[in-house]
């Protein structure tokens, strides 16, 4: 029925898309795609060598090459300043590059300028499949390893994703580079199916063209950008299967289609397959019991068992971290009572408001702090500065031997502070379990090229990660919804996925930000009892909590703002008592 013809610009069509696919699963628009094969596929023009004196396979193998590392070359440094822009930015800064791409080319000799260059057909349908196949191969491999659950993480959640550890901005340009390899490798086909390239070939329609394959087909499964390419391009055939020759068909239906992935069907074709519906867990999941299962391997089963217990503060998860799961990033050394945290006349200013005025906070290995306050007084302030997301104004501040100021946010999780958000922010559209091995970023090992390779050793660090997630989501009392959509679940759940999430991390220092808010009251008694048992493993746990009964229960200290700056501080009983608490509680009797 398809002409050889048809079934080349199918998978050519399906590699471009990918292309876009590649940005997309990490939550970013990019449209310099048609500028990186507009390069690729003129360099490679230029530098194969004639396929008559050195044969089909090597001219193709060379322009590959080309291709691949002059669109990954490109993308490094278009990537390098504009990785700092997000959404529609970015769209339009690569879109500007893709255009002056074509401008260049246009204007310069070598090209032919806008009359084009003449590059002999060696590209075969067979050929285009076969590397068709292997791109879709690398996503399909990407999808359900430590690299690319980091990239959904920062797809969903770009802030979470830099509190659990992954460091945002390498995974961006990691993603990048990715795009520009994979239109390289493009570009360098289309230069030697077509016979002739021209500047026209890589305009801003055809930018768009990928985008619309890429979200149509789906831009968060493996196969949608096959499935948008093939669609998109079969549709001129089977016009003309019908005898519908108007040219305008095509560009309208994609628009058309674009259109209603957006309004109705936000997973594309590829959400009419079972394999691609909504929120299916990157990771299999078997959430009963300390074995877990995972990803798309079968095989022989992997060593199980528990692991020595390498948490300096004593915090392992039921014993059931595997030795393939284990801290091995650098991570202060911290011995009973040793200061954890310390804030030292910390004040913070937004415009004329003083959040925190000369705040003093010590927190000591093993303890439970409780931090409350009326609303507004500046907790969550104290815990973002704490875990490095807001400088302060003035003030020192040290945590686990580093200064959040001027580390990144990523190191400061890397360091061994994990926490929590007032309002949960989890990664809603993955599952459970993805968010909890999401959160074991730091103490995973990553697993991508070796799933390309199908090494045994891949499978077994997957595993490990699956058994240790299973644990924290076993320690909150949450497993048997591993396989639910995060996004999904009760107000309540969330939070406790989010304490999972954050003990996934294996953190010396964990902070929860009102971890009772949505929780009933049998619900909180838990979570106090959950809380008193971290501490007891020796985890140190700052807690921000309205509900004062539950920081009073479970507390050693408790530090009370008001206004921004520190009112009491002491044991529970004693700032219980103070007067200045039950005033900033309750008001005055004049009041
Ligand atoms: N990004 C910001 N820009 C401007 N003002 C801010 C910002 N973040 C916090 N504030 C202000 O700083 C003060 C302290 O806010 P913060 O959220 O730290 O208080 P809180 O004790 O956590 O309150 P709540 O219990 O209501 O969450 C408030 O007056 C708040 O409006």
């Amino acid at each position: 029925m398809f002409t050889d013809s048809t079934l080349l610009f199918v998978a050519l069509s399906g590699i471009f898309a990918f292309s876009f696919y590649a940005v997309l699963v990490a939550g970013q628009l990019s449209l310099g795609q048609a500028g990186f094969a507009a390069l690729a596929a003129y360099t490679s023009a230029v530098l194969a060598p004639d396929p008559a004196e050195a044969g089909d396979a090597v001219t193709l193998a060379v322009a590959l090459g080309t291709g691949v590392v002059v669109g990954a070359v490109a993308a490094v440094l278009l990537g390098l300043p504009t990785m700092r822009l997000r959404g529609v930015f970015l769209a339009i800064a690569t879109l500007g590059f893709a255009e002056a791409v074509r401008i260049l080319l246009v204007n310069a000799e070598w090209t032919g300028g806008a009359q084009g260059m003449s590059v002999p057909k060696i590209v075969t349908p067979g050929v285009a499949w076969v590397l068709l196949a292997v791109v879709a191969y690398l996503f399909w491999r990407q999808g359900p390893t430590r690299y690319g659950r980091a990239l959904a993480a920062i797809r969903e959640d770009e802030l979470a994703a830099r509190a659990t550890g992954i460091d945002v901005g390498a995974h961006r340009l990691a993603a990048f580079v990715t795009a520009g390899a994979v239109s390289g490798a493009y570009g360098a086909l289309l230069a030697f199916t077509m016979r002739f390239i021209d500047p026209g070939l890589f305009d801003f329609a055809s930018a768009i063209d990928g985008l619309v394959m890429a979200v149509v087909g789906g831009s968060t499964v493996w196969f949608g950008p096959v499935l948008g390419g093939a669609f998109l391009t079969l549709v001129p055939e089977l016009q003309r299967a019908v005898g519908l020759e108007a040219g305008w068909i095509r560009p309208f239906l994609a628009g058309l289609l674009l259109l209603a992935v957006i309004l109705f069907r936000p997973g594309g074709l590829a959400s009419f397959f079972p394999a691609g519906r909504g929120t299916r867990p990157l990771s299999r999941v078997q959430a009963s019991g300390a074995r877990g299962d995972t990803a798309a391997d079968d095989g022989p089963g992997a060593p199980g068992g528990s692991g020595a217990d390498t948490n300096p503060a004593g915090a392992n998860l039921a014993g059931t971290v595997q030795a393939s799961v284990q801290p091995h990033r650098r991570r202060a050394q911290v011995g009973a009572g040793d200061v954890v945290a310390r804030l030292a006349g910390v004040s913070k200013d937004y415009g004329g408001v003083h959040a925190l005025r000369g705040v003093d906070l010590e927190l000591r290995a093993g303890e439970i702090v409780g931090l409350i306050g009326p609303n507004g007084a500046g907790k969550t302030t104290c815990v973002n500065i704490l875990s490095g997301l807001v400088p302060p104004s003035g003030g020192a501040v040290e945590v686990l031997g580093i200064d959040p100021v001027r580390t990144p946010v990523h190191r400061v999780a890397a360091a061994g502070v994990a926490r929590t958000f007032q309002h949960a922010k989890l990664f809603g559209r993955l599952s459970v379990l993805d968010n909890v091995l999401a959160g074991a970023h730091l103490v995973t090992r990553g697993t991508f090229l070796r799933r390309l390779l199908w090494l045994p050793s891949a499978r077994w660090d997957e595993r490990a990660a699956v058994v240790h997630a299973t644990a924290c989501l076993e320690r909150v009392g949450i497993a048997d919804k591993a396989g639910l959509a995060a996004g999904e679940l009760s107000y309540g759940d969330q939070r406790r996925v989010e304490i999972a999430r954050a003990l996934a991390a294996d953190p010396a220092l964990l902070i929860l930000d009102e971890p009772a808010a949505g929780m009933n009251r049998v619900e909180a008694a838990a979570l106090g009892d959950l809380i008193t048992s971290l501490a007891s493993d020796g985890l140190t746990i700052l807690l921000i909590e309205h509900d004062v009964g539950l920081v009073m229960r479970t507390c050693d200290r408790i530090t009370v703002l008001d206004f921004g700056a520190v009112i009491a501080s002491g044991d529970p009983a004693h700032v219980r008592d103070h007067p200045d608490v039950v005033t900033a509680y309750l008001g005055t009797e004049a009041d």
